[in-house]
């Protein structure tokens, strides 16, 4: 599939690749960004722990951009919508560790944030097409979450299209967004499989310049 003609490239930076002794420091770098990544983990749900709800409140305070808030968490219903009374832009909770997906989505929406869901690389998209108008964002995952610096799954790239496949004819205006492995070589394979919003850590925060690394994602020749 090529990319619709009015494809635009959203990059949200993870700060989970940035010096999280310096968070203030990191977002000032990251200002050309179309919003900020916030990854909160339990070990419950992923093998690794990050940031909390009192974290995410601290960084809304540091920062004017989106903040685009990622729960790798179990017992999502219970917490996600916190997040959204603390300011975030988007709230995305795994599909995987939601009881009640869709009165979830409708919840973080009363709650004035956009809701995102989230689906590991082998959770199937197809049980999910009804509740497509439930969210503002799907979140396809091209890693196993839980850490950075992981390579970019290809295998994921069916998912992509299917899922862009059935937003274009369910003609619901929902963000495609892609996590992991996001690299300037990997992102032409997502934009064309149908997304449109990529998360990239070690793409931006590895790089000496993060605001030249985010130019150069989003200047990505679209075929
Ligand atoms: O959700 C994540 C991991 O679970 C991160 O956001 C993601 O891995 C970004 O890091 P990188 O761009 O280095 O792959």
């Amino acid at each position: 599939m090529t990319p619709a003609a009015d494809q635009t490239i959203h990059i949200h930076p993870s700060i989970l690749s940035a010096d999280f002794a310096r968070l203030a420091e990191e977002l000032e770098r990251i200002q050309n960004a179309d919003a900020v990544h916030v990854d909160v983990m339990d070990n419950h749900f992923v093998p690794n722990l990050t940031l909390g709800l009192p974290v995410v409140k601290a960084i809304r305070q540091a920062t004017d951009l989106p903040l685009d808030v990622h729960l790798m968490i179990e017992d999502a219903d219970r917490w996600a919508p916190e997040y959204a009374e603390a300011g975030a832009e988007s709230v995305t909770f795994h599909a995987e560790a939601a009881a009640a997906p869709i009165r979830l989505a409708r919840e973080l929406r009363a709650r004035g944030a956009k809701a995102g869901m989230a689906l590991k690389p082998a959770t199937g998209v197809e049980p999910y097409l009804d509740m497509l108008a439930e969210l503002d964002l799907l979140l396809i995952m091209t890693v196993e979450p839980g850490f950075g610096g992981q390579p970019f799954l290809d295998v994921v790239l069916p998912k992509i299209r299917r899922a862009r496949e059935a937003l274009d004819g369910a003609g619901v205006p929902v963000a495609l967004q892609v996590d992991g492995g996001v690299t300037r070589e990997t992102i032409l394979r997502a934009a064309e499989a149908g997304a449109d919003v990529f998360v990239a850590g070690s793409a931006v925060y590895g790089a000496e310049d993060p605001a030249a690394a985010i130019d150069e994602l989003r200047r990505t020749p679209l075929r």
